[in-house]
């Protein structure tokens, strides 16, 4: 193998006689002239010598932030050095889940990319002056150096350093903590940070192999969400931004958040959790949007409860009675200082499609059918996904997960009842878990099937009481055929709440 001694050895002779004329120069010509010397002797030694180095400071400017270059650059070569190096530095790197291993100081290490030979090494300036101190001296200064052959200039500088970064960023993804990003000013006031975001470590277990729901309905949205994270190229070929939305509907406990947990543990994304409720105005929303990063999920959950959405656009009746009963000035204020349909639109169209890529935008409801139609149209919230009660295929994943079985006699009972009712998986697994420490399947399985025939009849007792109902008001002529449905919706309660229409 190459090693830079090697290179070094080669490029030896010549440099050597420079290097011993050097020497001579400072020792023996006078000052006036040494000056003029050194500098044609450093000139010929650019001719001499065919290698070039580049130098990538540990930190830059003059507050000494770190250098994101170096940064990157280690990151790409921890994934060489890691099999190639001898000597290793292993440390927990800044947001890093695992133990990173580097090259350690004046190692080096060789790279190849297309024809070109590449030699990387780490070395470090030490203080002029060691004074003595209580505290770690921390004034050493680590550079990377990279040294190439002068004919690979152009591969090196137009290619290789640009792949190492690119390179290194999808390591840095791969090795970082994920992040759980909140609006809320309930978790932190705003004005000390430079981010909107507060955030806590991302740590939710759930994935898709955890989620209960059809099989084939599950692999699509997998297949739909690999396909989208390696669309880099077909984004930029068909001229759209590089973003996603996707709708989640269904009733409370269908897996709604679980499944957002799985999107972003599948793709590595970060997961921005936005409080619409939160938002003041559209301007701030823009500065929210903008303060995030690559790579993520902006989910917004219950968004019809959010924000009155669908009273945002213009209600012919609704302003004929705005115009008889004017709204008060303040109010009127106040009211046009929140969040608007239109300010959401934009988020989702306007800048947002602008900065940023690799985007998933995920909105959650329970009540789909409360949403303004211009908000969920495709294009915008790309693909619709119902979250529905758990059916006999949810049940099995769930057995697998709760209680590590895979068949049981009691499942053809499950399958026969599972179907018939309407159960959410929350539920379903609730029912499954073991209940004490002496647990067995059986048990597991019979506190289920008693849950679901206990919904069935539950369910079949308030059909008929709602028919009957209905018979009445019929009856009594005071609602027609159809009216009941305005009247209000059942909530998974039982009561119900009325809608504004
Ligand atoms: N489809 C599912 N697969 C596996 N577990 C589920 C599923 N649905 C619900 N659960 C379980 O039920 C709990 C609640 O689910 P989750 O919060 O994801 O539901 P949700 O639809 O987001 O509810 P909400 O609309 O009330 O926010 C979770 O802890 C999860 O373990």
């Amino acid at each position: 193998m190459w090693t830079l001694g090697g290179l070094w050895m080669g490029v030896g002779t010549s440099v050597g006689s420079i290097m011993f004329l050097y020497t001579m120069i400072q020792q023996f010509v006078p000052h006036q002239l040494r000056h003029y010397m050194v500098k044609y002797l450093r000139r010929l030694m650019g001719y001499t010598n065919p290698y070039i180095q580049i130098s990538i400071d540990e930190f830059t400017g003059e507050r000494l932030k770190l250098s994101e270059a170096y940064t990157s650059i280690e990151a790409y070569l921890s994934s060489k050095t890691s099999k190639m190096a001898k000597r290793l530095k292993a440390q927990v790197g800044k947001d890093s889940k695992n133990l990173v291993l580097s090259m350690d100081e004046y190692e080096e290490m060789t790279d190849e990319f297309q024809e070109a030979k590449l030699w990387w090494s780490l070395s470090k300036t030490t203080p002029k002056t060691q004074q003595f101190s209580f505290y770690p001296v921390s004034d050493e200064k680590r550079y990377l150096t990279l040294q190439f052959h002068r004919r690979h200039r152009e591969i090196v500088t137009g290619l290789y350093l640009n792949h190492v970064i690119e390179e290194s960023k999808a390591i840095m993804v791969q090795n970082r903590q994920r992040k759980l990003y909140t609006n809320n000013p309930s978790h932190g006031y705003y004005g000390y940070r430079r981010t909107p975001w507060s955030h806590v470590v991302f740590d939710h277990p759930g994935t898709f192999d955890h989620l209960a729901m059809d099989p084939a309905k599950k692999k699509e949205i997998v297949d739909d969400l690999i396909t989208f994270s390696s669309g880099k190229e077909y984004y930029a070929k068909i001229g759209k931004p590089w973003k996603r939305g996707y709708l989640l509907y269904g009733p409370p406990g269908t897996g709604k958040s679980t499944m957002i947990a799985a999107m972003a543990n599948l793709l590595n994304y970060d997961i921005y959790d936005l409080e619409l409720t939160a938002v003041k105005e559209n301007s701030e929303l823009r500065k929210l949007l903008g303060a995030t990063s690559n790579k993520s999920i902006i989910v917004i959950e219950d968004i019809d409860c959010s924000l009155d959405l669908t009273g945002q656009r213009k209600d012919k009746n609704k302003e004929e009675a705005k115009e008889e009963n004017p709204i008060p000035e303040k109010a009127k204020e106040e009211k046009e200082s929140k969040v608007t349909l239109s300010g959401l639109l934009n988020f989702i169209d306007g800048l947002w499609s602008a900065c940023g890529k690799e985007r998933l935008i995920v909105f959650t409801t329970n009540y789909v059918e409360k949403l303004d139609p211009a908000l969920i149209r495709r294009g915008r919230m790309d693909k619709h996904i119902e979250m529905a009660y758990c059916g006999f295929e949810g049940f099995k994943i769930l057995a697998k997960n709760y209680l590590d079985l895979d068949s049981h006699y009691l499942f053809e009972t499950i399958k026969n009842l599972i179907d018939e009712t309407q159960m959410i998986p929350a539920d379903v697994a609730e029912n499954l878990m073991p209940k004490t420490i002496n647990w067995d399947f059986e048990t597991c399985l019979k506190n289920l099937i008693q849950a679901l025939g206990k919904a069935k009849e539950d369910a079949r007792l308030k059909a008929e009481e709602e028919a009957k109902e209905k018979e009445i008001l019929n009856k009594s002529g005071e609602v027609k055929e159809g009216d009941l449905s305005t009247k209000g919706e059942t909530k998974e309660d039982g009561t119900t709440r009325s809608i504004d229409k």
